[in-house]
């Protein structure tokens, strides 16, 4: 029995940005009150684990243990903790949901104050952390979550119960990805049947915004994307339309001029799956006057900035953003694990690579292939 005692435990530590994580035992200490232990069994690797491990994060801090899509077992609970107990089938959550605090009760909002600011710090509620290193060194945690080691410990508004039946190596994608890009659809923009949608960036996100569309029954959903790759994926997860910009646009015409043209004065919904700030603003000015919005889902770097000319919002467009596709994650994950499983909600055509968990590094390599969406990491490996 593990539980009240420190585990030792495989983690890929980020030391230093830029660098390749590395592979080590760690200490995890056991759960404070309202805090849980998780066994992790499967993590994906999501782009923004490596835009943090680049350095651009403005929250991004060293030494930490990444890792924000996991699913696993829970090993230990806290004093108090009510919402899980030891061996319940558990999604990490980046976006905590304490159900009562200012922004859970406003009915607005899927963010939640109440561990925010601390998780932003890499730190527990307490402002302690629970990892350390075999020389005693205080390791971050991130997100909340810290997937990328054997065993972690979060808070208990930051993980979700699930169907133990559900696969934990397909349903860690609900941890980010997919959650994200459908709900950005299905709930943010709340997509409605007849629409037209264009998603710029063909990865994990921007297909499950594609799902998302295709399952409100968007009349137009056009994927933009730079890579030819992703034309195959977009038509699988429900694409009517491709276009690679570098490519496809006539001598002098521009991405907006080409979606404008297509449906006749602009789409009704825009999605920026890219982090990419001139991508953004297409994606806005590519909106019909009026009423066309356009939801940001895309993750940029320290400093960058969004700009437009304001006539393009006193002229009725609408900029947006979304976090976990404005999903409450306690509340409503059971309805995404129903949707995967009753075949409703595609989540195993994500995972494009599978490798153990002592070939974390090479993941992050697989983030740059046209043919990668996600790999799932088997952290019994
Ligand atoms: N708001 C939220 O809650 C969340 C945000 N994110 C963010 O969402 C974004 C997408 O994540 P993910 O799907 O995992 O990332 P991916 O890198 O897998 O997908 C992005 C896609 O966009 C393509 N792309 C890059 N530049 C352009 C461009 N100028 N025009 C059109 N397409 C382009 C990329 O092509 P190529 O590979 O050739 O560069 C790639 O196919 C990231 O910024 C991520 O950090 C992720 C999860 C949650
Ligand atoms: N830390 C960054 C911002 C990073 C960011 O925007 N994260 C997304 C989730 S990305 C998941 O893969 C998000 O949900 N943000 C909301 C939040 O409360 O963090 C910065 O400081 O710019
Ligand atoms: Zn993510
Ligand atoms: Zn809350």
């Amino acid at each position: 029995m593990s539980e009240g005692e420190p585990i030792k435990c495989l983690a890929a530590v980020a030391y230093e940005a830029g660098k390749p994580l590395t592979l080590e035992e760690i200490i995890v200490e056991p759960p404070k009150a309202h805090e849980v232990r998780i066994q992790i069994k499967y993590t994906a690797v999501c782009h923004t684990d490596a835009y943090t491990l680049s350095g651009v994060d403005p929250e991004g801090a060293f030494p930490s243990v990444l890792g924000h899509e996991g699913a696993g077992i829970v090993e230990s609970v806290g004093k108090d903790v009510t919402n899980v107990k030891v061996g319940d089938h558990v999604i990490a959550l980046y976006t905590a949901e304490c159900k009562v605090c200012k922004f859970c009760k406003s009915g607005k909002t899927n963010l939640c104050g109440s561990v925010r600011a601390t998780q932003g710090k890499g730190v527990m509620p307490d402002g302690t952390s629970r990892f350390k290193n075999l020389k005693g060194e205080a390791l971050l945690h991130f997100m909340g979550c810290s997937t990328f080691s054997q065993y972690t410990v979060v808070a208990d508004v930051s993980v979700v119960a699930i169907d133990p039946s559900a696969p934990l190596e397909s349903v860690c994608l609900l941890g980010c990805g997919v959650t994200t890009g459908y709900g950005a659809a299905t709930k943010t923009a709340n997509v409605q049947k007849g629409e037209t949608v264009a998603v710029f960036g063909g990865g994990t996100v921007g297909l499950s915004a594609i799902q998302g569309a295709k399952a409100r029954g968007a009349s137009k959903i056009i994927l933009i994307d730079t890579n030819d790759e992703k034309k195959q994926f977009g038509e699988e997860f429900g694409c009517t339309d491709f276009i690679n910009p570098k490519k496809d646009l006539a001598p002098g015409q521009t991405i907006v001029e080409k979606l404008v043209e297509m449906t006749d004065g602009g789409l009704d919904y825009t999605f920026d799956c890219t982090g990419n700030t001139k991508v953004m603003r297409d994606a806005l000015e590519a909106c019909h006057k009026g009423w066309g919005e356009s939801i940001i889902i895309g993750v940029a770097a320290a400093g960058a900035e969004i700009s437009t000319r304001p006539f393009q919002l006193v002229t009725g467009r609408v900029w947006k953003g979304s976090a976990f596709g404005g999903i409450k994650g306690r509340s409503e994950m059971g309805q995404l694990i129903k949707a995967y499983q009753d075949g409703t909600l595609k989540v195993d055509e994500f995972i494009t690579h599978k490798r153990p968990f002592t070939e974390i590094n090479k993941a992050f390599d697989d983030l740059h292939a046209g043919s990668c969406l996600r790999t799932v990491l088997d952290l019994s490996k």
